[in-house]
């Protein structure tokens, strides 16, 4: 019997649904959730990336500006743009599309971010509260994957989670979300040998690395549920994951689909963050 798909554009598009109602509240209660998106160069995936969530906030009534700077952009300037959006009473989220140029630290520019309106969830801050378990922001792709093991309705505690993938954006924070979901977490990275012996153990898999079909059919446990962060191009250019879907969708129980799985559900997340933003800023006045 074959897998079930978790189809991440249609629990994505519920949810940015569900958000206009929630959004229509906050504008009679006369304040209206703001997002700025920086994006430096012309780099074509970040483009069509930055185009999705500024296209994402008009759908759902969330206000969006995007802010645009040429490749060759200082430092100094980027860190002034942002000094100026966090004191900025109509924007409650920035976003810093990355990645950036070379002569920019991506890490100076997150952490010029104000924590409560990192909606990435980047700033060290944010990833402290997520390691301490306090109220912060998560970043968007492992929050969309436990928002998509919810809509398919999958506790997590006492799962046996294997994280394969060790990034700051992906592989870090998802185990954490994991974790504190009481679930038992193995992270495996490009040293762990032989990975196989680890993912065949695997409830919830998670492959974050960025390699077409590094997991195949043997990899995994019969009925397990295989989310594919991965986004590769193939040698034909067309857009995969990081497992071998064919013949992983005969064995798992169920699998996210690339694209059309977690993309979608990072995007989804960014919307959600900023709602959090606006929210907790309003009430702090
Ligand atoms: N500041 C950030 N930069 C980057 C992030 C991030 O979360 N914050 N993540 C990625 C890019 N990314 C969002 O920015 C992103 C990538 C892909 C998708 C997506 O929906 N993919 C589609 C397929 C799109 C295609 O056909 O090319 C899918 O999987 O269905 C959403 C968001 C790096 N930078």
């Amino acid at each position: 019997m074959g897998a079930q798909l978790i189809d991440g554009k249609a629990i994505a598009a519920a949810k940015r649904q569900a958000m206009k109602t929630r959004i229509e509240s906050m504008k009679a209660q006369g304040f209206v959730p703001g997002l700025a998106v920086i994006l430096v160069g012309e780099n074509p995936a970040s483009m069509s990336y930055v185009k999705g969530k500024i296209r994402d906030c008009k759908e759902v009534g969330i206000y969006s500006e995007l802010i645009r700077f040429p490749e060759t952009v200082t430092e100094e300037r980027l860190l002034a743009e942002i000094d100026k959006l966090n004191e900025d009473k109509t924007i409650h989220g920035i976003l810093v599309q990355l990645p950036l140029p070379s002569q920019i630290s991506e890490q100076k520019v997150i952490q010029a971010i104000r924590p409560e309106k990192d909606v990435d969830g980047f700033h060290p801050i944010n990833v402290g509260r997520l390691v301490t378990k306090q109220e912060g922001f998560v970043s968007c792709t492992p929050a969309g994957i436990i928002e998509m093991l919810k809509a398919i309705d999958v506790p997590v505690a006492g799962k046996h989670v294997v994280v394969v993938g060790r990034s700051n954006i992906v592989g870090k924070p998802a185990s954490l979300l994991f974790l504190n979901l009481d679930a038992t977490v193995t992270i495996c990275h490009s040293k762990t040998k032989p990975l196989s012996k680890y993912t065949q153990q695997a409830d919830i898999l998670v492959a974050a690395v960025g390699r077409e079909a590094l997991i195949h059919a043997e990899d995994i446990k019969p009925g397990a549920i295989v989310i594919d962060v991965g986004m590769n191009r193939n040698a034909a250019g067309k857009l995969v994951g990081d497992v071998a879907f064919e013949e992983v969708k005969e064995k798992a129980g169920f699998i996210t689909p690339v694209p059309g799985g977690v993309g979608p559900m990072t995007r989804v997340m960014l919307l959600e963050n900023t709602l959090l933003a606006a929210d907790r800023q309003n009430k702090k006045g």
